[in-house]
């Protein structure tokens, strides 16, 4: 899957993530409107209208980008309804050739780390078949267990050819509480981003290994360092447009082959319509609006990587 990854990638020059995060305030009122009438103001309405916001923006940028990913909270916030829409997003996703990372953080002992990697990229056995769950490509792990809470998502990925993105240094603004404490006198995300190199040895692609880390755009300095650190880990750099993070921050994540890194970005595009810059596509052409903050997205990272070759 890191291979087609990085395919995908370059074909479309779109070092690229759209994030997936649907909350029912985004959505505009007439789709509201239709599920509502259909559902009733109820959890299956509200999943409803998420699903047909999706799957409206996924129409308008699809072409555009290599890889989505849907953060699984924005759905369970619905229930079991909010977890059908995550499904129905991924396998959508998936059949518009996109790549999908389900960003569901999780990480546990060794036992429970095996059975969400199972449901989540792997296939459960019942009986003498076997049912693959949320079957996503990438998901995101959290590596605050050790070893024996990531190997089982390694070995899954290894049989599936899938992959993960761990955390290594995280966007939010308190996550140097933890995460930049000395140990040693280094930072324990350097700690980590060295752990996720090892994990990823044996994990090789042509180029990148499927053991991937994610780092926030927020964190320029610290990703030019932890790019060094894991040279053959692809960077997935969340934080961009509503964290604050610019296309110039970024070209440290980047290796001189101009891969090794993909940038997420999602109430940015999703709620695009939102912003003053989109206003003018209205609630009606929100989709439209998301395609333009696409097109700006790629041209703003597209422009700071040029300007620092
Ligand atoms: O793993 C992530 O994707 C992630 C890690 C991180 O350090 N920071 C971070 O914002 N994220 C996720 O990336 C998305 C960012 O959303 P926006 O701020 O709306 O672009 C959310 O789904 C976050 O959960």
């Amino acid at each position: 899957m890191i291979q087609k990854l990085i395919q995908k990638i370059q074909k479309t020059h779109a070092p690229i993530v759209v994030g997936l995060d649907p909350m029912l305030s985004y959505v505009p009122a007439h789709i509201q409107k239709r599920a509502f009438e259909e559902h009733g103001e109820t959890l299956e309405g509200a999943a409803e209208a998420i699903w047909q916001y999706n799957k409206e923006i996924v129409d308008h940028v699809y072409d555009l980008i290599p890889a989505v990913k849907p953060q699984i909270a924005m759905y369970e916030q619905f229930g079991i309804p909010g977890l059908m829409a995550f499904k129905k997003t991924v396998d959508y996703c998936k059949s518009k050739d996109l790549v999908v990372i389900g960003d569901i953080k999780r990480g546990d002992i060794g036992s429970t780390s095996a059975a969400y990697a199972v449901g989540h990229l792997g296939k459960v056995k019942v009986g003498n078949n076997s049912f693959a769950g949320f079957d996503e490509d990438f998901v995101t792990v959290n590596p605050y267990l050790g070893t024996d809470g990531v190997k089982p998502f390694v070995d899954v990925c290894k049989e599936e050819k899938k992959g993960l993105f761990i955390l290594v240094k995280t966007s939010n603004p308190s996550s140097g509480e933890f995460q930049d404490r000395l140990i040693d006198g280094r930072p324990l995300y350097e700690l980590v981003g060295e752990q996720v190199a090892k994990w990823g040895e044996d994990c090789m692609g042509d180029d990148y290994s499927y053991v991937g880390a994610v780092v926030g755009a927020t964190y320029p300095e610290q990703g030019k360092v932890l790019r060094k650190i894991m040279p053959k880990s692809f960077i997935l750099v969340p934080g961009y447009g509503a964290q604050g993070g610019k296309g110039a921050d970024l070209v440290h994540f980047f290796n001189e082959d101009g891969l090794g890194a993909i940038v997420n970005s999602s109430r940015g595009i999703i709620a695009a319509y939102k912003q003053e810059q989109y206003a003018k596509y209205g609630e009606e052409h929100f989709a439209e609006a998301s395609r333009a903050a696409v097109e700006a997205m790629i041209a703003d990272i597209g422009t700071a990587l040029e300007r620092a070759k």
